[in-house]
């Protein structure tokens, strides 16, 4: 331990408490060097008492080019289990690090922890910082260098399968296989538009498509000093502008910067946007063609946030499918979506994938239903995959031979807004489990039920929380108009 401590003393601390947030620890760079230095310490004791590799992803997502951040991976490569980010917490905030660590920090520690990072400039001294924490414990690191989000997850799971340091063409291998089986057999038809303008946010997924190559993806978006700058699938969800230098007329997808959020749009100014709601919609219909195809049976449940537009809950609810609602953050609807033989979870913002019981899958291999088992095995089970994502729904695409008129057509979106306000509240509001409601304070929650119930028979609908990654209340409205959806969220705003 002394020497994890003196090791420590070369570590600029951290100014402030920095808590793991709805996607592990996310801020200014220039604030998390000591935080990225003991976070290596609890991912080498995770090593250590699951005796497997454990991961730490460094990215800072789709936030600004300033920030940074990390994500412990677990050994299966999904998420940190939930109940380590607490102690995970403790760990890289304490003002006493010998003394919180110690009663679980056993003498013969060892163990190796993977390291992947994003294109951001501040990432390999960062790095550097976790590198210098397992060092001085004794630990091994491996480095798998720039790396999407998803692609070091996949690495650490097919790792952990394997007990050898596995490397990139692995996850290359994988996708370029399963998507080719569904091209091969779906080359869709005459309404499927072939052509696709790919903005890669200036982020580590243009590596990724570069080395796949397909012939009709263009990428756009190439230089990481635009690193989610008016660009990206954030940009294009959250403001509805059409990212910078992409084409007007075409088929276009956004990835966000570290490739693991896909949205879809028509390159024209006034963004009509197909997020996770749309993916879902689509995968399900294109999943439940090719079971009908094929003769065989399977229940899909569809796993979202309260940030879904209704109109997408209630389409699919027709549909028969069971639609499921739980907080904010991936990690609650990958834990949910395990729970069921087939389910697809999305966020609105275009963060999701596809998860199926592995006796499902070797059920549909038994009764011959190749196709299905291809589009289920081409998602990425350990987190959502712009990449995956991209070539399943291109995939859908052709298996319906919709062009994206044909998907947006499938039903109408209620308008709806989001906006950010930066408020003291923040800190004091606080939600129900699946943060549709608002418990405290309990007058502002009054408050904003009178506001709402005021527009009943214009549908209106809010959700109102404190964002897990920046210092800003979320305001998300949904109304019979665009107009109503302003007016309501200005009348909230007056209260915060
Ligand atoms: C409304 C919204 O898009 N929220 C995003 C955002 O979380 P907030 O806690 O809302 O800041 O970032 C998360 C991490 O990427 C993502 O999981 C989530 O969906």
């Amino acid at each position: 331990m002394d020497k994890i401590i003196q090791a420590g003393l070369s570590i600029q601390p951290s100014t402030r408490y920095i808590a793991y947030g709805t996607a592990g620890f996310r801020t200014l760079a220039s604030d998390l060097p000591m935080i990225f230095f003991r976070t290596g310490l609890v991912a080498l004791l995770r090593a250590y008492e699951t005796q497997k590799f454990i991961g730490i992803m460094v990215t800072a997502s789709h936030n600004p080019i300033h920030d940074n951040g990390l994500k412990i991976v677990d050994s299966n490569g999904e998420m940190l289990p939930i109940s380590w980010e607490k102690f995970t917490e403790e760990v890289a905030n304490t003002k006493d690090l010998a003394g919180t660590l110690s009663e679980r920090w056993p003498s013969d520690i060892n163990g190796t922890v993977l390291i992947g990072a994003d294109n951001r400039p501040s990432s390999s001294s960062l790095v550097d910082c976790i590198k210098v924490a397992v060092a001085a414990a004794g630990g091994i690191v491996h480095d798998f260098g720039v790396v999407t989000t998803p692609e070091f997850h996949y690495l650490v799971y097919k790792s952990n399968l394997s007990g050898n340091f596995e490397n990139t063409d692995v996850y290359i291998d994988y996708l370029r296989s399963k998507a080719s089986a569904l091209f091969n057999n779906f080359p869709g038809g005459e309404r499927y538009e072939r052509t696709l303008d790919l903005d890669c946010a200036g982020g580590v997924g243009m590596n990724v498509m570069q080395i796949l190559n397909y012939p009709w993806i263009n990428l756009y978006n190439l230089d990481p000093a635009y690193l989610n700058t008016h660009c990206g699938a954030e940009y294009a969800h959250k403001d509805r502008k059409l990212p910078r230098s992409m084409p007007i007329g075409n088929k276009c997808a956004s990835f966000d910067g570290d490739a693991d959020r896909l949205v879809y749009y028509y390159g024209k100014e006034d963004l009509e946007v197909l997020g996770g709601e749309r993916l879902t919609v689509l995968y399900a219909a294109a999943l439940n063609k090719l079971m009908t195809q094929e003769g065989v049976q399977g229940k899909i449940t569809v796993v979202t946030t309260g940030y879904s537009n209704s109109a997408s809950i209630n389409y699919l609810k027709d549909q028969g499918i069971n639609c499921v609602i739980v907080p904010t953050g991936v990690k609650y609807l990958h834990e949910e979506a395990h729970k069921h033989e087939i389910s697809i979870y999305f966020e609105s913002n275009g963060h999701g994938t596809m998860l199926h019981h592995s006796a499902k899958l070797e059920e549909f291999k038994a009764q011959n239903a190749e196709n299905v088992a291809n589009f289920l095995a081409l998602a990425n089970r350990t987190v959502g995959d712009a990449a995956a994502d991209l070539f399943l729904a291109e995939a859908s695409l052709r298996i319906m031979d919709w062009s994206l008129n044909d998907w947006l057509n499938v039903y109408q979106d209620i308008p709806n807004l989001m906006v950010a306000v930066r408020t003291p509240m923040k800190d004091v509001i606080k939600n129900s489990w699946d943060q549709m409601e608002i418990l405290e304070p309990v007058d502002f929650a009054r408050n904003v039920g009178e506001i709402i119930s005021k527009y009943a028979e214009a549908k209106a609908r809010t959700l109102i929380r404190p964002s897990g990654t920046e210092p800003i209340v979320r305001i998300y409205v949904e109304a019979v108009s665009l107009e109503l959806c302003k007016q309501i969220i200005e009348e909230i705003s007056k209260l915060l």
